[in-house]
């Protein structure tokens, strides 16, 4: 990174000029073969479940059943039995395909614990099925038997939906990991829902074309699991959500029934559009076993900036000009509060960007096919922000590798806040106005209660507390990092951050979703005429329960 223009490369006009953007950001390119593209080894595991096992290893963490103090075990599910075992043994195809916890526990230690190391569930198995005929297999005998189901993709998710609560069988998509199609004309992609969802992008762009999602654990999350959590990530700004993207999934009922509504299609107007139900459903109405989704085509002319603020206030008048100015080519506008470059530094031991660390920085991305006419936005961009003072300072990536590198310092944060032991995460949606009013906030109802101990004193829990997100979007990420998981800190931050949103109107949930995590807190953002709907709705796909129980929604 000691190669990257430094603070004064964008001061003046010569300068910026002189400092022209890099001409592509591109790929992370690597040859894959069609078929089982996650044999290609992902790049990245930022958030990678073999993180999570290396954190486990090195920190003790205190994981009991406490983890979980308002839920009791449902005694409608059965307890697994061998004859359980055996059964599912004879449906599938490879011995492989089954971990079972009387064969080898250590095993189930990824399956049983979420990234942040908050839940920790007790399965004894893990069923790694081949094909949706599989999957349907095994789902029709859980039903039958009354054993309760996790579906598991990559094990990212921030929220504890992916991990068991109890004893639930913990189905893993790992082994479904083939493209199944892709069509360069229309650009709609089929695959399996395990495939990484790197893998997928590397796979789209060596065909001029990228996955309308990007986000820092693409190294390890599963497609899938991205649709079953409705993820967002980093560029929804540019290319929405998945409910505007995914054209079809293929998905298997707790009955056994597999739906195929693999559509290739933009148009098809005919009755309720299935989809939806399944897309941020986080597996409790059925699994998601395929999709189709429309992939844009990828811009030959990627920029990427990085910016030093002084004040919020700065930040949204750099944001209202980027959209402005930059119009349909910017395709992520990206912030981050000082605290969590520090901790990003401190954790890495990279040096800062910029030769200042500011309260604010911000990363902006544009994408567009004419790379001349985005250099002369960006440019023109550049020299009215730093011309006004908007900005303060900046740095504009020169080449691919540089332009890694200051993406690293955004996708990074999870890691540096997860260093200490781990952290209290909010995933938030908030008018704009009022966006970083809730760090602030919370900073002092931390700094009253006497919690804080920064990066050197150890003997309180909380390093700080962080804000970054997708300003884009109106997605910030209120992060707790702390040395311990203590209740005290907990007691502080529930239900105040809810009730700080509510009166807001924001949302709980921006990306994450709900998970475990949130079940017990939807209510600030859906009132109960809407919650009974979607009891309706699941009890219609899974009248005895069984899809990864104890989250979501409270049932009752
Ligand atoms: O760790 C978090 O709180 C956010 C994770 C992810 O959504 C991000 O945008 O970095
Ligand atoms: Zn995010």
């Amino acid at each position: 990174m000691q190669s990257l223009s430094r603070t004064t490369a964008l001061r003046g006009l010569g300068r910026v000029h002189s400092t022209a953007p890099c001409r592509a950001v591109l790929s992370r390119t690597r040859l894959l073969s069609p078929l089982n593209v996650n044999t290609a080894t992902a790049s990245r595991a930022s958030f990678a479940t073999q993180s999570a096992r290396c954190y486990a290893a090195s920190k003790e963490v205190k994981f009991t059943a406490d983890n979980y103090p308002n839920v009791q075990r449902d005694s409608r599910f059965s307890k697994l039995t061998r004859e359980d075992v055996d059964h599912f043994k004879s449906i599938l195809s490879s011995q492989s395909s089954i971990i079972d916890a009387q064969d080898d526990a250590s095993e189930l230690e990824g399956f049983n614990t979420d990234w942040v190391r908050k839940y920790r569930g007790q399965s004894q198995l893990v069923l790694k099925p081949k094909s949706a005929e599989e999957v349907s297999k095994i789902l029709k005998y859980c039903n039958d038997r009354n054993l309760a189901v996790v579906p598991q993709g990559g094990n990212t998710g921030l929220v504890g939906g992916s991990v068991p609560v109890f004893d639930e069988i913990v189905l893993s998509l790992s082994a479904m990991n083939s493209i199944r199609s892709f069509d360069e004309v229309s650009g709609v992609l089929v695959c399996d829902a395990g495939v990484i969802l790197e893998s997928a992008d590397s796979y789209l762009r060596e065909r001029n074309h990228i996955f309308p999602l990007d986000l820092g654990a693409k190294g390890s999350c599963h497609v899938g699991g991205n649709v079953a959590t409705n993820a967002g990530g980093l560029r929804l700004l540019r290319y929405g959500s998945l409910h505007g993207t995914v054209l079809g999934v293929e998905a298997v009922l707790p009955d056994g029934t597999i739906l195929n509504d693999l559509q290739t299609l933009r148009k098809n107007n005919t009755g309720f559009d299935l989809k939806q139900i399944f897309i941020g459903s986080e597996g409790t109405v059925g699994v998601i076993t395929g999709i189709s989704i429309l992939c844009p085509r990828r811009s030959n002319a990627v920029n990427t900036a990085y910016f030093g603020l002084e004040s919020f206030d700065h930040v949204k008048r750099a944001f209202t000009k980027a959209k402005k100015d930059l119009g349909e080519i910017l395709s992520a506008f990206e912030l981050m509060d000082g605290l969590t470059q520090d901790l990003f530094h401190k954790t890495t031991g990279k040096p800062y960007p910029l030769a200042d660390r500011y309260p604010f920085h911000v990363l902006i991305e544009t994408s567009g096919s004419n790379g001349e006419h985005d250099s002369a936005k960006l440019e023109a961009f550049l020299e009215e922000v730093m011309g006004e003072e908007i900005v303060a300072d900046g740095t504009v990536a020169q080449d691919e590798t540089q332009a890694q590198t200051l993406w690293r310092w955004r996708e990074g944060l999870p890691e540096a806040c997860a260093h200490w032991g781990g952290t209290y995460k909010y995933d938030v949606s908030i008018p704009l106005n009022e966006f970083y009013t809730l760090i602030e906030d919370c900073r002092k109802l931390f700094d009253e209660a006497g919690l804080v101990g920064g990066t050197e004193d150890d003997s309180k829990p909380v390093i700080g507390v962080v804000g970054w997100g997708h300003m884009g979007d109106s997605n910030l990420h209120l992060n707790v990092p702390v040395r311990w998981y203590d209740k005290k800190v907990e007691n502080l931050l529930e239900p105040w951050v809810y009730e700080w949103i509510e009166k807001r109107k924001g949302s709980i949930s921006a990306e994450h979703g709900l998970g475990f995590a949130k079940r017990d807190f939807v209510q600030y953002s859906r009132d109960e005429t809407a919650l009974g709907i979607m009891r309706r709705v699941k009890n219609t796909f899974d009248p005895k329960g069984i899809m990864n129980p104890y989250k979501y929604i409270p049932m009752n």
